[in-house]
């Protein structure tokens, strides 16, 4: 590596709107200089860096001078459409500056639920990266429906990390970090420099945004942050506006909150299951398969199940619920929601003899399943 020294070989740093906005109404592109220097001298250094770059909406309005349009979807995504593409400019543009390209990823849910088409978004990262292009990901809100979106960049840039192998998923936002409460409401909140665990107790104090720029506030970064490091990855969440903060976070300086990587991560299919695929129903358990799932590693028999929610088929990732309705693990169901109905509670020997087909004596088997 050249002068500058980064602990991480791979990072993405995703970049909320309050952090490209400085919170106005506008593009602050002499911030986003700043960043790209950053991102740009980590790159010299040897580095490969994502960037996950929300912002579209707000430039879409910025761009079309902010025209008073409808409260709705089909004016959200009209904006992002229009944002979208002068996000991507300004973005190749500053990077330009430092002889770098960049290459636009427009994602949803959709492109990551597909085990194959997960594998694909992986290759053309990799290739980028390969390349030594800068890649730039968004969700692809111009034709995202509620069902295929992710629904916030943080969720999407925990995914974009697992896809590019990253060491550090670096969550820029405008406070210096998670605080024991929103310093926006409370005044004597402090600063959380580190997380080994994230528990109830912490999503409690996660709040949304408030500033009505961003999506999702502190308990969307909690989730990407839970996620990322399941697969293994150092996460940091910090100030877009502090000095230095890049490289400074890379180079292992103390910066806003860090959370440490999980020390047995998950394999990369399991990480893929965790984060990809939406749940399509949910399978209470009893406090007996509880137990046996979650302290011995067994896997889920028709035995052990108390109740069914939602509709779903062989296959699909279901929710695996204990008996006050917490999801304490989740995993790829070998029956649908059908199937279950009548084997639900009996030994799996009797499973023939219920239905003509079966597909085995385990519901949800350890291999397909993640704990909570
Ligand atoms: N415990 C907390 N610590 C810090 N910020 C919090 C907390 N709870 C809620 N927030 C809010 O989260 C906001 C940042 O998230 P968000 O507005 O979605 O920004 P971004 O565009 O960077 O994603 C902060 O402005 C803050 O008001
Ligand atoms: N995809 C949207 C941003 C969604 C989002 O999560 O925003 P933010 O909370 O500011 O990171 C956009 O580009 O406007």
């Amino acid at each position: 590596m050249g002068e500058l020294a980064s602990k991480y070989p791979t990072i993405v740093v995703k970049l909320g709107t309050s952090v490209l906005t400085g919170g106005s109404q506008l593009l602050d592109k002499a911030h986003m200089v700043e960043l790209t220097r950053q991102i740009a001298a980590l790159h010299k250094a040897g580095c490969e860096v994502v960037l996950v770059s929300s912002g579209a909406i707000a430039a879409g309005r910025e761009h079309l001078n902010f025209p008073t349009i409808a409260d709705n979807v089909a004016s959200k995504q009209m904006l992002a459409a229009v944002g979208q593409s002068q996000l991507i400019l300004t973005w190749e543009s500053l990077f330009n500056l430092y002889g770098l390209h960049v290459g636009q990823m427009l994602l949803t849910r959709a492109d990551l639920e597909d085990r194959e088409r997960y594998l694909n978004a992986q290759d053309t990262l990799k290739t980028l990266l390969k390349h030594r292009i800068v890649p730039v990901i968004n969700e692809n809100d111009a034709v995202a429906t509620a069902e295929i979106k992710v629904g916030d960049n943080d969720n999407l840039s925990a995914l974009a990390a697992i896809l590019a192998d990253a060491d550090l998923l670096l969550l820029l936002t405008d406070q210096p970090g998670l605080f024991t409460a929103d310093p926006r409401s409370n005044p004597d909140a402090k600063l959380i420099r580190e997380v080994e665990t994230i528990d109830e107790t912490l999503r409690s104090i996660a709040g949304d945004s408030v500033s009505g720029l961003g999506t999702g506030g502190m308990a969307t970064k909690l989730q990407a942050a839970d996620v990322a490091r399941r697969a293994g990855i150092d996460v940091i969440i910090a100030a877009g506006h502090h000095p230095d903060v890049i490289t400074g976070a890379c180079g292992g300086e103390s910066v806003g909150t860090r959370f440490v990587a999980h020390p047995a991560p998950l394999d990369a299919r399991k990480q893929w299951l965790f984060a990809g695929p939406k749940q399509s129903g949910s399978i209470h358990i009893d406090a007996g398969a509880v137990k046996a799932i979650c302290n011995q590693g067994s896997s889920l028999l028709p035995a052990g199940i108390v109740a069914l929610e939602g509709s779903f088929s062989r296959g699909a990732l279901v929710a695996l619920c204990d008996e006050k309705g917490c999801e304490v693990a989740r995993g790829i169901s070998r029956y649908g929601m059908e199937e279950l109905k009548q084997i639900m509670g009996c030994h799996s020997e009797q499973i023939s003899e219920r239905l003509q087909i079966h597909f085995g004596p385990v519901v949800v088997h350890r291999d397909d399943l993640v704990l909570i």
